[in-house]
């Protein structure tokens, strides 16, 4: 071989070994990016089947989307957030307005706009007129002897009747007028004694008893009394239900599976303040009706709660559990929203000096200064109403609704299998930027009908608007708790000056509960203004 041959072949043999370490170069890359490809695939699918797959019902049917779940508990994290009305907000502002979750395997539909709220309640105003089963049968704390639990039936429509013919007809609320005056009165002599010692004013405390005294006195003829520390132990029983809420909601959700399970959720926790409840109601059940024999009363809503008791032939045959039930929901559903609405309102108010000033104004050129405003002054008085109406808008006390669909429908074209649960989250609803202009801003002027944007008229304000919930299961004291919430503000502003320690109070929210609270209660201290009948 000549030396030009070997010369040659040493270039083949170069050439064969770099074709091979080629060919492997190629063959690594081809593989890491068919690896990467297939990486990408993957991902794409589970992405899609987590975020932007719509989950379908047995029956083939979409159901609304859902947003990522974790394995095993679903959503259960999202409802279980201390602030779950924010993080469901946050959901629905990212996934949209209607939504799919679940707890487990219990299906959830979740609404956070006006306009399918609206929808719902229109077309499916019955089929989501009942709240579920109750978590306890056996309690008197929203168990299913109450009103709150009571399926849409003959026992929700005999009850609905006496609130509604016995405590809240106008002819009703003329006779109880002296009682919610006689009242507000003392909540204002309470604190004029304070502003005179120079004391703080922990507005919560004193609107708590205004409002038991008074929901009391309408509904049994007597308040708890202070002296020997009923009232205290009821406000106290109060506030162990409101820290039982999210567990009653809970054991409610689950209960058909931890029965199944022998899994008696939360009981004991529930039963020790219904027993509290019950010792304390059955004391009264006695009194009253040895006051009801002795002077033949018929007036108030126990009297006509106990005569339905006694007779055989009632429209409906209550029992006494019946009767302890009810009183129980009353003060735990009917104080504490009143109460948290009239101390978040009056944080605002004196974060806004301006609104204040406004307030004050309209109060003295309508009711004057040489007299208490009374709730007969509320209807001359539109802006301490379109005052409170904002409160009640930024912080609903009840910030999520809770409902079950008892039979399968049709939701802006998703399908909503039976037996679903249903909650709104009336807190999103009403800061959604799409219906209210600068949405977390407290501006009462929203509701002058002056400065209403476009002239909206009043079922599309209405639609927009939910802190007393919707459709027939919607809140029956609505007007009630307005007058009496105005009423109080009304005073405070009236009468006082309101100091407190830094320069605004801190709006942050809690919401253990049942309703919305502040998480630093408002403590101010009250400066009487010079008035003639101070
Ligand atoms: C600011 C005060 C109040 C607010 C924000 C409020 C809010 C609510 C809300 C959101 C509901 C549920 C509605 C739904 O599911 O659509 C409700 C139910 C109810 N409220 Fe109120 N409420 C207030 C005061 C009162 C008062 C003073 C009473 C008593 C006279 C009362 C009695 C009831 C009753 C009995 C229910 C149950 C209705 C049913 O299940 O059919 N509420 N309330």
């Amino acid at each position: 071989m000549c030396s030009q041959q070997v010369l040659n072949a040493e270039k083949e043999g170069h050439l064969a070994s770099l074709r091979v370490s080629i060919q492997e170069t190629v063959m690594s890359v081809d593989f890491q990016s068919c690896f990467i490809y297939m990486l990408l695939c993957l991902f794409s699918i589970v992405c899609y089947t987590l975020v932007f797959k719509k989950p379908k019902d047995s029956r083939g049917c979409d159901l609304p989307p859902s947003p990522p779940s974790l394995p095993i508990i679903g959503h259960l994290h999202l409802l279980l957030s201390s602030l779950s009305h924010k993080s469901l907000q946050k959901i629905s502002s990212k996934y949209g307005p209607l939504l799919h979750l679940r707890v487990f395997n219990i299906p959830i539909i979740l609404v956070s706009s006006a306009s399918v709220a609206d929808e719902i309640f229109r077309s499916q105003d019955v089929n989501i007129s009942s709240r579920g089963a109750a978590a306890i049968d056996e309690s008197l704390v929203f168990g299913s002897s109450g009103f709150v639990y009571a399926p849409y039936g003959d026992y929700w429509k005999f009850v609905k009747k006496i609130i509604v013919t016995k405590l809240l007809r106008p002819q009703v609320l003329e006779r109880s007028r002296g009682v919610r005056a006689e009242e507000l009165q003392r909540f204002y002599n309470r604190i004029l004694d304070k502003a005179r010692k120079n004391e703080n004013v922990e507005i919560g405390k004193e609107a708590t008893m205004l409002m038991n005294n008074i929901l009391c006195r309408m509904s049994m003829g007597r308040s708890f009394s202070e002296e020997n520390g009923e009232a205290e132990r009821v406000r106290g029983l109060v506030g162990e239900s409101y820290a039982l809420a999210k567990k009653i909601f809970f054991a409610s959700v689950l209960r058909r599976p931890l029965k199944k399970l022998g899994i008696p959720l939360f009981k004991k926790d529930i039963m020790d303040v219904s027993n509290k409840f019950d010792e304390l109601l059955e004391k009264i059940l006695v009194e009253h009706k040895e006051k009801l024999d002795e002077e033949h009363k018929d007036t108030d809503m126990m009297d006509v709660l106990l005569a339905a008791y006694a007779d055989e032939n009632a429209e409906y045959k209550i029992t006494r559990n019946h009767i302890k039930s009810f009183f129980v929901e009353l003060f735990v559903g009917g104080t504490d929203t009143s109460v948290q609405t009239t101390q978040w309102t009056m944080a605002e108010i004196i974060n806004n000096p301006d609104v204040f000033e406004r307030l004050r104004e309209e109060i003295d050129s309508v009711v004057g200064t040489s007299r208490l405003i009374q709730e007969t002054d509320i209807p001359n008085l539109p802006y301490l109403q379109a005052v409170v109406k904002e409160g009640l808008r930024l912080h609903p006390p009840f910030p999520l609704l809770t409902r079950k669909f008892q039979e399968w429908c049709e939701i802006k074209g998703f399908y909503i299998p039976e037996k679903t649960f249903l909650v709104i989250n009336a807190y999103a609803w009403m800061r959604d930027p799409d219906s209210w202009e600068e949405p977390n801003e407290f501006k009462p002027d929203r509701f002058l009908g002056s400065s209403r944007l476009g002239q909206e008229d009043e079922r599309e304000e209405a639609q927009k608007y939910i802190p007393f919930g919707g459709g027939r299961r919607g809140c029956p004291g609505s007007n009630l708790a307005s007058v009496f919430i105005g009423a109080a503000i009304g005073v405070m502003v009236q009468c006082f000056d309101w100091g407190i320690k830094g320069d605004k109070v801190d709006m942050e929210e809690t919401f253990e509960g049942l309703t919305l609270t502040m998480a630093h209660p408002l403590k101010c201290t009250p400066v009487p203004r010079s008035l003639s009948f101070l």
